[in-house]
């Protein structure tokens, strides 16, 4: 300890004098150390070990019902963990067994625009990480950009653009602890590729394979939904799909080097022209995760079942 801190690792040096003035400086994020309390309390509540964590989107809560012998437990109980404020994120932890598997899910997630930096709303991926989660599935309601989706479609994500980071807001900016990964990570195999073609195989197996899609998710800061110009630039960059959320997740998550699996529910189709006069809002976005509930816990669960049946433990190419 140096000036009460760890003497941890920063760029290759151990220097509690650094990390002190770069905390000052970047304000205070989680530590390890505070990390390994909320991880502390939460073992102290359940008594497997996950192994799949689940982040559920706006109006997705429901995926936790399908949860064997549910504990629930509120993030306001928990040490150093937010709270949810966004209608559609009810704001638990769900511990149980899904297609036999020990699982945690976020009922509720964190979003830049509730006023949480992005270290902040991904903090809980590194407790789950911590908990022992290898895979992570994050699922979320989007706009649809691309012309060909429809609402109540499901876009699985095989690659993001990162607007936020374009102008340096990255949830791994400031001090970088090893223990989570590495400085520089990479982030062209983001998503998992064996679990994104093993969803499409159950898609055809539910005969919807004609309502899933294959594509490029993008993030804005929210709340305001985009104006028509910024849908259609956009567009023109390559998204498919435009959300809040997702993106720093996926980043965190690669980090500290868990199997990610992410997919939209299309629950609007983004008004890309000045004459069209329906405007998107967040209760439509909540109706429509309701409706196709049944639709998602049965592709989360058969999928599951398979991601392990086949022992999937990296989609990198070459690992
Ligand atoms: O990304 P999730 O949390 O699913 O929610 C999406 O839906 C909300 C807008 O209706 C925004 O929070 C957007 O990010
Ligand atoms: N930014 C954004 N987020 C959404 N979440 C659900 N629909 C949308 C949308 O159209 N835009």
């Amino acid at each position: 300890m140096v000036n009460g801190y760890p003497n941890i690792k920063i760029n290759g040096t151990t220097n509690g004098h650094i990390h002190k003035a770069l905390e000052t400086e970047y304000g205070h994020r989680y530590t390890y150390e505070l990390l390994l309390e909320t991880v502390h309390y939460i073992r102290n509540r359940v008594s497997f070990t996950p192994v799949v964590g689940v982040i559920c989107g706006s109006g997705l809560g429901s995926l936790a019902d399908c949860l064997v012998n549910p504990i629930e437990i509120p993030y306001s109980t928990i040490p150093h963990f937010p709270t949810s404020t966004v209608k559609g994120h009810v704001g638990s932890l769900v511990f149980g067994h899904l297609s036999g598997l020990p699982t945690v899910c976020m009922k509720g997630r964190f979003h830049y625009y509730e006023g949480y930096p992005l270290w902040k709303c991904c903090m809980p991926i590194r407790v789950m990480k911590l908990l022992g989660v290898s895979h992570l599935i994050i699922t979320n309601a989007a706009g649809g950009l691309n012309p060909s989706y429809k609402v109540g479609d499901i876009m699985l994500v095989k690659d993001h653009i990162n607007i936020m980071g374009f102008a340096g807001n990255n949830p791994l900016q400031g001090p970088n602890d090893e223990r989570f990964g590495p400085r520089f990570p990479p982030m062209n195999q983001a998503y998992n590729r064996d679990i994104i073609q093993l969803a499409k195989k159950v898609g055809e197996d539910m005969g919807v394979e004609n309502r899933i899609h294959e594509g490029v998710y993008t993030c804005l800061g929210g709340p305001n939904f985009e104006t028509v110009a910024e849908l259609n630039m956009l567009k023109m960059l390559g998204a498919d799909a435009v959300g809040m959320s997702t993106v720093h997740e996926v980043i965190t998550a690669n980090h500290c080097d868990m199997e990610v699996f992410a997919f939209s529910l299309i629950t609007n189709e983004c008004v890309v022209q000045y004459e069209a006069n329906n405007e998107p809002n967040h209760e439509e976005v909540i109706d429509v995760g309701k409706q196709r509930e049944g639709l998602l816990k049965q592709l989360v669960s058969e999928l599951l079942k398979r991601v392990f049946e086949n022992g999937i433990t990296s989609g990198k190419i070459g690992k």
